[in-house]
Parts: structure tokens; C-alpha cells; sequence
């Protein structure tokens, strides 16, 4: 039996299991299995937490298809709340190590639990690196371009934000078909490691509503680096300030540009604890 927390930031979710006091191995089929939704425990994403030798922790995240991904903005501040929570680290702000970099965070609590995390998540990247990106023209950066999939044109721009971006800027985002189009810019054959999609409509100066389809997992309730992508390319193009809230099906984020790096600041909360039996090897 595995001993697990379940846990969500602005709907996204999240199983935890702690790697400090026990070994993991099959990582990715165990993502798979306990990412579930009916065979499962059921979540976007399963976290593990390891011993790191250049920040306090390490997070280990896998989309619920079993794929590794270098970084999650929800998902960390959960994972942040479950080590302070479980006393893994002792301080309100400490360091994360991920595959996207060292990440601080900076907790919130009430009566010695966290509940909102904020993190500066770095700086954005709009180099786009040929192992993820595959163009027919020599450009260094893809903003603001028609990309045209199933004879729809779309307003986009790629950028790494942890991980990898797309932002659509859309005129009404309730005339979106987010599962039909995110499905198809997610596998894309521009896409070799395909990619997050972004839908997003801008509301005025400093608000936006940000629809994600995630990539390997699907249409999710919210993205963290999703809604910080979408927030720099929205006031990169002189739509909204450097400072935004961020509408998602499951809450609202807030998002600053600051010089030291992307915040973003949002709630962790704690679902459930249980115990996870794995399935007998014929079952799923
Ligand atoms: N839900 C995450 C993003 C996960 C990114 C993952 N889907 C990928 O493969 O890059 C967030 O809140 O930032």
C-alpha cells in the first residue's frame, strides 16, 4: 500500500507521494495508474518529493499520462504546501529544485497550514530550440503568427515558461472548441514533444480568462505556467499591464512581471489523505 496526499491549485490536481522516506521505481506507469480517473486515484498529475542536493527539495512531476514534464505552476505550489504541512522543510520560503530550475517559493499560512503559495517561476524563453519546435522558416522566435490548423486560422505565440507554450489569443473563448483544437496544436507535427495550449481572452488592462489543454493530460480546470504564459505574451503585445489575474475554469491566479522573475500567486489545498492499493498486474 502507498501512502499518498491529494491535493489542488485552482482545480488542477495533483497526487503526492513522498520519496524521502520511500523508493519509487516504474515512476511512469505509477502516474499513469494512480492519475486515473475510475482504475485510479485519479488526477492531472503525480508528484514525488526527493532529497535534492542544490535546494531543500526536489519535485518529480509526470502528467497524467505517464510523460515527465519540467515544470508545473500549480502543481508546486501544492507540492510546497504538502512539504511544509509534513514538516519536510521547516521555513515558509525555501527553494525547489525542478527539471525547469531552481524555483523559490514563499508560503502563506493559517494556524501552521499553508494555504496560498506565491513562486517566481524565472524568466520566460522565446527561443525556440529545434528538439521542440520544427518551422519551414528561419525564425528565432514564433509571437504573434497565424497558425492555421483544420483551415481555422490562430493568433499564436510559443514560449517556454517552465515548459513549453502555446498562447492563443482568442475574440470569445465560450466559441472554442478547447478539447477539438487543443487535441490538434497539442500533437501537432510542428510539436515533436507536442505542447500546452493556451485559449485566451482578454477581458481588459489587467484581467484575462485562460482555457488550457494541457499536454499529456488534456483539457484541464488550470494551468499555472499556462496562465503565466498567457499573461506575458497578453501584455507583451500591449493588451493588458505587466500585472494580471488570471481567470481559469477552477479559480483565478495573479501573475506579476517583475525584474527578478514571472510570481505567480495562488491557493494549495489539501483534498485527501489515503492509501493507494496498487491493481493486480491484469488489471489496467
Ligand atoms: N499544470 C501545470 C503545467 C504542466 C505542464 C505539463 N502538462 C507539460 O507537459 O508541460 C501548471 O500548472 O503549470
Amino acid at each position: 500500500m502507498l501512502y499518498f496526499e491529494k491535493y489542488h491549485g485552482t482545480g488542477n490536481d495533483f497526487i503526492i507521494f513522498n520519496g524521502i522516506e520511500n523508493k519509487y521505481n516504474n515512476k511512469m506507469e505509477l502516474a499513469q495508474k494512480v492519475c486515473h480517473r475510475n482504475f485510479g486515484i485519479g488526477a492531472d498529475g503525480m508528484m514525488i518529493v526527493e532529497k535534492s542536493e542544490v535546494a531543500h527539495v526536489k519535485m518529480d512531476f509526470y502528467n497524467s499520462d505517464g510523460s515527465l514534464a519540467p515544470m508545473c505552476g500549480n502543481g508546486i505550489r501544492c507540492f510546497a504546501k504538502y512539504v511544509f504541512d509534513n514538516k519536510i522543510v521547516d521555513s515558509t520560503d525555501f527553494k525547489v529544485e525542478t527539471l525547469a530550475g531552481i524555483m523559490k517559493v514563499k508560503l502563506t499560512h493559517l494556524e501552521n497550514k499553508a494555504n496560498s503559495v506565491s513562486i517566481n517561476m524565472g524568466k520566460p524563453y522565446f527561443n525556440l530550440e529545434p528538439q521542440d519546435v520544427i518551422l519551414d522558416v528561419d525564425i528565432k522566435e514564433y509571437i504573434n503568427q497565424i497558425f492555421t490548423v483544420e483551415n481555422q486560422n490562430f493568433n499564436m505565440s510559443i514560449l517556454t515558461m517552465g515548459t513549453l507554450h502555446a498562447v492563443i489569443i482568442v475574440e470569445n473563448l465560450e466559441q472554442i472548441d478547447i478539447g477539438h483544437y487543443g487535441k490538434l496544436i497539442e500533437t501537432h507535427s510542428m510539436f515533436p514533444k507536442r505542447i500546452n495550449v493556451n485559449f485566451t481572452e482578454i477581458l481588459d488592462k489587467e484581467n484575462i480568462k485562460v482555457k488550457t489543454y494541457e499536454r499529456g493530460v488534456g483539457k484541464t480546470l488550470s494551468c499555472g505556467t499556462g496562465s503565466a504564459a498567457a499573461a506575458i505574451i497578453t501584455s507583451l503585445l500591449g493588451h493588458t499591464t505587466r500585472n494580471v489575474n488570471v481567470q481559469v475554469p477552477g479559480g483565478t491566479l495573479t501573475i506579476e512581471q517583475k525584474q527578478k522573475g514571472i510570481y505567480m500567486t495562488g491557493p494549495a489545498q489539501l483534498i485527501c489523505r489515503g492509501e493507494y492499493n496498487h491493481p493486480h498486474p491484469n488489471q489496467l
